[in-house]
């Protein structure tokens, strides 16, 4: 099936049946069916390039590679802007936000920010050994987990005699190392996961705060799309709970800013590449030296943290959970994931930074796990002007929604799509790479406004799952199958269910003393 292949510009693109008014399309959504699954039945049926009506919002439904790279090539300028809802615009500033704000100067040198001075690859060398040793501190407490529950089993401490494994929460234990990670070279607050593990006052209040932004950034409200029933909006609550919400992100935000210009005035400016300067540290002493015309620099700093920390830890920690459950669900792919490890680091040590790049099969394994469950499943964007897609008119304030899941998947271009098969990676896609320049693959969006944050990610997960799988054996209860269900509840498309999995080191001990 092919889109408009005419000379027609002002041909409009299919519009899908069933619109209501007020509503539109937004009646369709809501059931059991997960919003990708049904867009992408609906391309089936429409073609790859379709209109839709979220509400008030005309949405242009894109799903091929073709038009996807239009979108991000010959109009990535038209497509530059990322619509934003109530929620973001109360709880993450998002008008001062490098994810949020309008495409144009601001938002150029927010990037420019993001990329060169917090995420460009001369920072994340200089940040390796602060981002190890808080790895270390997870994998550490992961080996006295099992050490305990083997001397409280066996009343000794002859350690992997009896093999007995301890039964861990996964998804509990990523998300802890993505936070001791994440947060510690955002604001420099040490071992910040562990702490929320263990409840301790302000990481703890941290962790309800942000869950509380995830819960209501995944609440449809309908003044974002049906101005005209918003205040409907009112008797939800949600609109009180985000201004709440609001409040405590903004003090939280505040008083680490406070604590970060408090530690400048006693030891001065660390200028350079001082590993413990954080990403706060750097924000403070750029706009001191080049104040952001127009806006308010504390707000801008604050804004910068919140996208960060938005940006990288529940998506890091839920990319892990999916890596490992279908691994799990592939026995014979963590073997020869092992078997990588075991050839190039060997069994007399752990892994480390420099091993990364060694671990070709490991890297497969890290892209095919996002081709088949990206965690931004659809992208969304918005045109200010005309522009045209795919040999389609689009009408300037249309909204665009590319179906990377669908993309992702698709037939005409994946052998077997649908099936886990790393090797792809290594054979026939071999060229094919995760940062935005290949339309087949998406997993951190294209254009202007790709993922900052490609580089951080894949370097942080690389070495957590190469801890983990050449550190110790994974089992599941009972042998059973991870179950797969997706959720997209939150702002990521998450794995629905629990991550238990039952762990025993496979090393010498002496070697868990990280
Ligand atoms: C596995 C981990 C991650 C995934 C899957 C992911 C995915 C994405 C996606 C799909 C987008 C939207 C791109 C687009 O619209 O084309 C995005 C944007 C963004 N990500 Fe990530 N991301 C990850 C990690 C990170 C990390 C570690 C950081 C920073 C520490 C980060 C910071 C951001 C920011 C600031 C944006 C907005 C950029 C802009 O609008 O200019 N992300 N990410």
């Amino acid at each position: 099936k092919t889109y408009n292949d005419g000379n027609n510009t002002n041909k409009q693109a299919p519009v899908a049946a069933d619109a209501w008014p007020v509503l539109g399309h937004l009646h369709l959504f809501g059931g059991s069916e997960l919003p990708h699954k049904m867009l992408a039945a609906m391309a089936d049926k429409y073609g790859p390039a379709f209109t839709m009506k979220f509400g008030m919002h005309r949405t242009l439904v894109v799903s091929n590679t073709q038009i996807v790279k239009e979108c991000f090539t010959t109009n990535d300028t038209h497509f530059a802007n990322r619509p934003s809802t109530k929620a973001f615009q109360l709880m993450t500033y998002d008008n001062e936000s490098v994810a949020f704000t309008p495409y144009g100067p601001f938002w150029r040198e927010l990037r420019k920010i993001s990329t060169l001075k917090l995420l460009s690859n001369h920072r994340l060398q200089a940040i390796k050994d602060v981002r190890s040793s808080e790895v270390n501190v997870c994998f550490r407490e992961l080996y006295s987990l099992w050490n305990t529950n083997e001397s409280e089993g066996t009343n000794s401490n002859d350690q992997h005699q009896q093999q007995r494994p301890v039964l861990v929460d996964m998804k509990k234990w990523f998300e802890e190392v993505s936070n001791n990670v994440v947060i510690r070279v955002i604001v420099g607050k040490q071992n910040f996961g562990s702490k929320i593990v263990r409840g301790e006052g302000e990481a703890l209040k941290y962790k309800k705060i942000m869950d509380e932004v995830l819960r209501l950034a995944g609440v449809s409200m309908l003044s974002d799309v049906a101005p005209l029933l918003g205040w409907l909006d009112h008797f939800q609550g949600h609109m009180s709970a985000m201004k709440r919400n609001a409040k405590e992100v903004d003090t939280m935000l505040s008083s680490w800013l406070e604590e970060h210009r408090r530690k400048r005035t006693s030891v001065g400016d660390n200028k350079g590449d001082n590993v413990e300067q954080d990403f706060m540290d750097v924000m403070l002493s750029i706009v001191e030296e080049n104040k952001l015309s127009g806006h308010d620099n504390d707000t801008v700093i604050k804004a910068t943290v919140m996208a960060m920390i938005m940006g990288g830890t529940d998506t890091t920690a839920v990319s892990l959970t999916w890596i490992v459950s279908l691994l799990m669900n592939n026995r014979q792919v963590l073997k020869k994931a092992r078997e990588e490890l075991d050839t190039h680091v060997g069994k007399d040590r752990q892994v480390d930074d420099s091993d990364l790049k060694n671990l070709t099969y490991l890297n497969a394994i890290v892209k095919e796990t996002m081709r088949l469950y990206p965690l931004g499943a659809l992208l969304e964007r918005e045109t200010k002007e005309d522009c045209e897609v795919g040999g389609f008119h689009v009408k300037g304030g249309t909204r665009l929604l590319v179906n990377v899941w669908k993309l992702q998947r698709d037939p005409n271009f994946w052998s077997n799509p649908t099936e886990f098969k790393p090797e792809r990676f290594l054979t026939e896609n071999a060229n094919l790479d995760v940062g935005g320049q290949h339309f087949e693959l998406l997993p951190f969006g294209a254009g202007r406004r790709v993922c900052p944050g490609v580089s951080f990610a894949l370097q942080f997960m690389h070495l957590v799952l190469a801890r983990l799988i050449h550190g110790f054996e994974l089992e599941t209860l009972m042998n059973a199958d991870i179950d797969l269900t997706e959720s997209t509840e939150g702002h990521v498309n998450h794995k629905a269910t629990p991550l238990d999995l039952l762990i025993t080191p496979r090393l010498d001990s002496k070697l868990y003393n990280y």
